[in-house]
């Protein structure tokens, strides 16, 4: 019969591990022991499961936490929809459609938003797939200035992996809470409620939603045991719970296929007392990346800076990698260091946290922007950037000090939204012709007479 302990935690401690069994009492004691739902759980606390996975998936995917909570998720007035037009992450009418175009795109830096909180300042930028077939991903960009109220959000679509760009958010989820600052990432996965307030001022980042699986470990082949994100730099929140006996009114407000609904309760949201399971939220440090490369010659391939990924059915072909470009020694002897011109059969949309981007040395890329190069876009360094690397005396070079880019990598088909391409107004116009138009000719054919 197990017999584990759990301590009494403070409110932004962390249990560290990825894909770890955590378990996490508030209150000494409200954690049943040997079982999941006892005739009454300790406390006079109701049991609830919140399932990550179907019952039946084999062991080593099934995902799911049992919650010890005051009342439970079900304690809800019915929801409603909300109005279309004042959110931006609704698909469902002909004008906010996707639109698949072969372009290669980058956008200007999306606007801080002061005046909207977390919900009203996700916009879906592109995406692939469906939700509610579980099956693709969406792009969202984020900008908010205000705390969320008395107010829990949640998505059915899909796990949020969150980027921040700007700004510090303290998530308060019903597991327990986490502060995220740029440099850091977070996953909430689908179904875990949160409210998110901003203790620094204004926010703004990027979002990758998987609408189907969950964020794993890349595999690390003969890499071995270590490397990458190592799985000891994952943390998860304790549990911590508010004991409000008002009988406030929340909103708890719904992402559902992307549309928004809000439905009233008169009890707290966040009032899971102890839970234990292995579906949760999580943050990691991208400043522990452990960044490895070449030490000999030529450039592999950026799925070697994998810190997640969203697989697809397929091994080894993803839905959406999380991989990122963090400050690094470049040493290749006899190489063009910067990444080489590409066509790739996945769609890679890129954003920047800080600092400059190595293989874009045109200013055009900067940070709180993005691109977008879809399938078989052809895609690699702006002509200054290939000028430079192909002509510069090749040291050990430290590159990327200060910055942060990263990829969010689909082997879908992206679209980009109403929003994305026209609303906000930071597409650059001119980026292939700025970037790769000026590209010289350098061959001189041998075969060719002088
Ligand atoms: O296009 C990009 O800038 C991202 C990228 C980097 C790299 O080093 C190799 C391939 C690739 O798509
Ligand atoms: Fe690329």
């Amino acid at each position: 019969m197990p017999t584990t302990q759990f301590s009494v935690p403070d409110p932004y401690a962390y249990q560290n591990g990825f894909d770890s069994y955590f378990g996490s009492e508030a209150v000494p004691g409200a954690l049943p022991i040997a079982q999941n739902s006892p005739q009454k759980p300790p406390h006079g606390l109701y049991a609830e499961k919140l399932s990550g996975t179907a019952f039946t998936a084999p062991r080593h995917e099934n995902k799911q936490t049992w919650v010890y909570r005051i009342l439970p998720s079900a304690a809800h007035a019915n929801y409603q929809p909300i109005a279309e037009d004042t959110y931006h992450t609704s698909l469902s009418s002909e004008k906010n459609r996707l639109h698949y175009i072969p372009n290669q795109l980058r956008w200007n830096p999306f606007d801080l938003d002061e005046k909207v909180d977390w919900v009203h300042g996700l916009h879906l930028v592109a995406g692939a797939g469906d939700p509610t077939v579980k099956s693709g991903l969406g792009i969202l960009l984020y900008a908010a200035g205000k705390d969320m109220g008395k107010e829990a959000f949640y998505s059915a679509d899909g796990d949020f992996l969150i980027v921040p760009q700007h700004g510090v958010l303290d998530i308060q989820t019903e597991l327990g809470k986490i502060l995220v600052r740029p440099n850091e990432i977070c996953v909430i996965p689908r179904g875990v409620k949160y409210r998110v307030t901003l203790p620094s001022g204004p926010v703004r980042g990027y979002i990758c939603e998987l609408y189907q699986g969950h964020y794993q470990l890349p595999e690390l082949g003969p890499i071995g045991s270590n490397g990458l994100a190592n799985a000891r730099d994952f943390q998860t929140p304790v549990a911590s719970f508010d004991d409000e006996e008002d009988e406030s009114e929340y909103q708890v407000i719904s992402k559902f296929n992307n549309d928004l609904f809000s439905a009233k309760q008169s009890h707290t949201p966040f009032d899971v007392v102890a839970w234990h399971g292995n579906y949760y939220p999580f943050k990691y440090d991208l400043g522990r990346f452990n960044t490895i490369g070449t030490i000999s010659y030529d450039h592999p391939d950026p799925s070697i800076f994998t810190v997640l990924t969203g697989p697809s059915d397929h091994p080894g072909t993803a839905i959406a990698d999380f991989v990122i470009f963090p400050p690094r020694w470049l040493v290749a002897e006899d190489t063009f260091r910067p990444p080489w011109y590409h066509r790739n059969v996945m769609s890679e949309f890129m954003g920047l946290v800080a600092g400059d981007y190595d293989a874009k040395i045109g200013g055009g890329f900067r940070p709180a922007g993005a691109s977008l190069h879809n399938i078989m876009s052809a895609h690699g360094p702006d002509s200054g950037a290939h000028e430079k690397a192909s002509n510069v005396e090749l040291k050990p070079q430290k590159v990327g000090e200060g910055s942060m880019a990263f990829m969010f990598e689909s082997s879908l088909m992206v679209g980009v939204s109403e929003w994305g391409l026209k609303t906000c107004q930071k597409v650059q116009k001119d980026y292939n012709a700025e970037s790769w138009v000026p590209l010289k000719r350098h061959f001189v054919n041998p075969l060719k007479k002088a």
